[in-house]
C-alpha cells in the first residue's frame, strides 16, 4: 500500500465526520437521541454497545441511508447531505452489516463493480489474488468478507463505516480483517467507525471508542485503557461486553 504523507498524529487534527445532537430513527420514531460522536483521518474509532443501543441506525445515518430526524452531521467541517450515492462519492464508505457481495458473479466482476479496481483491493488482502475467478457465493464467509471490505478500501475512502465484520465469522478471520483495517487506516490516512459486538477485539484495533445504550452515549474514552471501563458500565446495564 502507498503511504500517505502526514505529519500530524490523528488526535491533533480536526474531524473528517462529526454528528452533534444526533436523533436518528424510523419514521417519527427516535431511537438515537443527542448523539455527539466524531471520527478522524487514520484512527480507528469502536462504536459499541449491546443490541438495540442503536449502533445501526447510527451508522445508517452516517452513511446517507436514514434521513436524521434531528441534529448535524458535518463532513470536514462542512453540513454533510444527499443520499449514499452522493456521500460515496465525496469518499464515504459504508460496509453495511449483510454482506453485499453479488453471489452469482465472480470475485473480479464483485471487484470491478466497486469502482476502486481490482489491484488495490488484492493489495489489501492478497488472499483474494487466487480467487478471482471464483463465484462469490461459493467463497467461506470470512473471504466474502475480504471481498466486502476489500472493495470498500479500494475506493480510498476518507472514512469508512463498517458494520459489524465479525458477524458470524471465526476469531482468527476477525483478527485478520481488523489487522487490514488498521493497515489500511495507518497508511491510506482513513478514519474508520467501527461497530461491534466483540468489546475486547473492538478495542484491541482500535484508538478509541463510544459507548452506546438505549440511543444514547453513555461513555467514550481510549482503547488502550478502556476495558475495565466497558465491563463495568456493560455489567450495570446487566449486557456481557464479549
Ligand atoms: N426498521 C426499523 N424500524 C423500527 N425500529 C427499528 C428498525 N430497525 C431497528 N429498529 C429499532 O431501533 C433500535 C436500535 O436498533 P439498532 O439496530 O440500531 O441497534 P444496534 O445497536 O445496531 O443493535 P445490534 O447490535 O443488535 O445490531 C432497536 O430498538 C430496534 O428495534
Amino acid at each position: 500500500m502507498t503511504a500517505v504523507a502526514h505529519t500530524e498524529p490523528a488526535t491533533a487534527r480536526g474531524a473528517a465526520l462529526r454528528a452533534t445532537s444526533l436523533v436518528a430513527g424510523y419514521g417519527d420514531l427516535a431511537v438515537v437521541r443527542g448523539l455527539d460522536i466524531e471520527v478522524r483521518a487514520g484512527e480507528i474509532v469502536a462504536l459499541l454497545g449491546p443490541n438495540g443501543a442503536g449502533k445501526s441506525t447510527t451508522l445508517l445515518t452516517l452513511a446517507g441511508e436514514l434521513r436524521p430526524l434531528g441534529g448535524e452531521i458535518s463532513w470536514f467541517g462542512s453540513p454533510l447531505t444527499g443520499g449514499l450515492h452522493k456521500r460515496a462519492a465525496s469518499g464515504l464508505g459504508f460496509v453495511p452489516e449483510e454482506r453485499s457481495v453479488i453471489m452469482s458473479m465472480s470475485v473480479r466482476d464483485n471487484l470491478l463493480l466497486g469502482s476502486g479496481g481490482i489491484e488495490p483491493a488484492v493489495e489489501v488482502f492478497p488472499e483474494l489474488g487466487a480467487l478471482l475467478d471464483r463465484r462469490a457465493g461459493l467463497l467461506s464467509g470470512g473471504e466474502q468478507q475480504m471481498l466486502t471490505l476489500g472493495r470498500a478500501l479500494a475506493r480510498r475512502p476518507k472514512v469508512l463505516l463498517a458494520d459489524e465484520l465479525s458477524l458470524g465469522l471465526g476469531p482468527i478471520v476477525v483478527d485478520r480483517l481488523l489487522a487490514a483495517l488498521r493497515d489500511a487506516a495507518t497508511t491510506l490516512d482513513i478514519g474508520v467507525l467501527l461497530v461491534e459486538q466483540q468489546a475486547r477485539r473492538a478495542l484491541a484495533a482500535s484508538d478509541r471508542w463510544y459507548l452506546m445504550r438505549r440511543g444514547e452515549l453513555v461513555a467514550s474514552g481510549d482503547s488502550s485503557d478502556g476495558m475495565d471501563e466497558i465491563q463495568r458500565l456493560y455489567l450495570a446495564g446487566h449486557d456481557s461486553a464479549d
